[in-house]
C-alpha cells in the first residue's frame, strides 16, 4: 500500500474525507460498505475512484454531495462541513450513470431548469443553455426531448445542464459506462477539453483503468467491500492530453500496469478451482 497522496504544492483543499465509515441496515443486517476512508483532493484536481463492485465508491460521492448522513467520519467541501440537513453545497455539482434529464422538457429547457432555479431570468437561462449545449457539442437538438436524442447525446446534456451552474466541484459517478466504446472515447476526449477551460476539481468514479488514467491527476484504488483507500498513485502523464493517442504511451501503459496489479487481489475471487474475475 503506497503512501496517501494529499497535496499538490501549493494548491488549497477542496475537499478533505476523514476516518468516513458507512453502514447501511437492511432487512439481512447491517452491511458496513466503506471503512475508515481518508482522502484529500485539491482544488483543481482531476480524481478518479476505481474498485470492485460494491466497494462503495458511489457511496463515498452521495457522502461528499451531502445526501446520505455517514455513520462516522468528517468530510469538508470547500472549507464547509458537510452536513445532510443543509443539503448539497451550492457549489457542489453531479453527473451520474442514468441520465437526470425531465422528459417532458426539451435539452433546452433542462439545461437551462437548474440556472431558473437559481433565480437566472428566463431569457438569459435560455440563451446560457444553448451556449453551453454548444460547448458539449450539441449542435441542432436544441429543441429535442430527450427520447430523440442517442445515448451520448443525452449524457452531453446531461454534463451541459452541470456545467451551466459553474460547480467548482464536480462529482462525476460512471457517467459514460452506458455508451458504446466510440462514443465513449469522444466524450472523455470532450470532457477532458472541457475542464482544461474551467479546472474545477473533479472526483470521478470509474470501473475503466484506462478511462481513469486517462482523464486524471490521481487514481485512487480501494478495497473490495467494506472499501477503503488501497493505493493513491500521481498519474506521471503532462497536459493538456489527447485521449485519443495516449493510450499507446508508455507511461500510459505503465500506470494501467500499476493499478491493474494493485487491484488484482481485490477483483479475484477464488472460486473452487480458478480465480474468478469480480469487477473493474
Ligand atoms: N441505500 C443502500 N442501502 C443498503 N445498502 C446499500 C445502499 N447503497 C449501497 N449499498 C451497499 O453498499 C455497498 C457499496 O455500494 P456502492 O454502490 O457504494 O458501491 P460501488 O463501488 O459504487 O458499486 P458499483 O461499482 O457496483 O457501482 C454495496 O454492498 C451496496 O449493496
Amino acid at each position: 500500500m503506497n503512501a496517501p497522496i494529499s497535496s499538490t504544492t501549493g494548491a488549497t483543499t477542496a475537499i478533505e474525507i476523514a476516518g468516513l465509515t458507512q453502514t447501511y441496515t437492511g432487512k439481512t443486517g447491517t452491511h458496513t460498505a466503506i471503512k475508515d476512508v481518508h482522502l484529500s483532493v485539491k482544488e483543481g484536481e482531476f480524481v478518479s475512484i476505481v474498485g470492485p463492485s460494491g466497494c462503495g465508491k458511489s457511496t463515498i460521492l452521495y457522502l461528499v454531495a451531502g445526501l446520505r448522513e455517514p455513520t462516522e467520519g468528517q468530510i469538508t467541501v470547500l472549507g464547509t462541513d458537510v452536513d445532510v440537513r443543509k443539503g448539497p453545497h451550492p457549489d457542489v455539482g453531479f453527473v451520474f450513470q442514468r441520465d437526470a434529464l425531465l422528459p417532458w422538457k426539451t435539452a433546452v429547457q433542462n439545461v437551462a431548469l437548474g440556472l431558473r432555479y437559481r433565480g437566472t431570468p428566463k431569457g438569459d437561462a435560455t440563451l446560457q443553455a444553448r451556449e453551453w449545449l454548444e460547448r458539449v457539442g450539441i449542435h441542432g437538438f436544441d429543441d429535442s426531448y430527450p427520447h430523440q436524442l442517442s445515448g451520448g447525446m443525452r449524457k452531453r446534456v446531461s454534463i451541459a445542464a452541470s456545467l451551466a451552474l459553474k460547480p467548482k466541484v464536480l462529482l462525476m459517478d460512471e457517467p459514460f459506462s452506458a455508451l458504446d466504446a466510440q462514443t465513449r472515447n469522444l466524450m472523455e476526449n470532450d470532457l477532458l477539453n472541457l475542464w482544461e477551460e474551467d479546472r474545477q476539481t473533479v472526483v470521478f468514479v470509474t470501473h475503466d483503468l484506462e478511462e481513469a488514467v486517462g482523464l486524471s491527476d490521481r487514481v485512487v484504488t480501494m478495497t473490495r467491500g467494506p472499501g477503503t483507500v488501497l493505493t493513491d498513485r500521481r498519474v506521471p502523464i503532462s497536459r493538456p492530453r489527447n485521449l485519443l493517442e495516449l493510450r499507446f504511451d508508455d507511461a500510459f501503459t505503465q500506470m494501467h500496469e500499476e493499478l491493474w496489479s494493485d487491484l488484482r487481489d481485490q477483483v479475484m475471487v477464488p472460486g473452487p478451482t480458478l480465480g474468478r474475475a469480480a469487477g473493474a
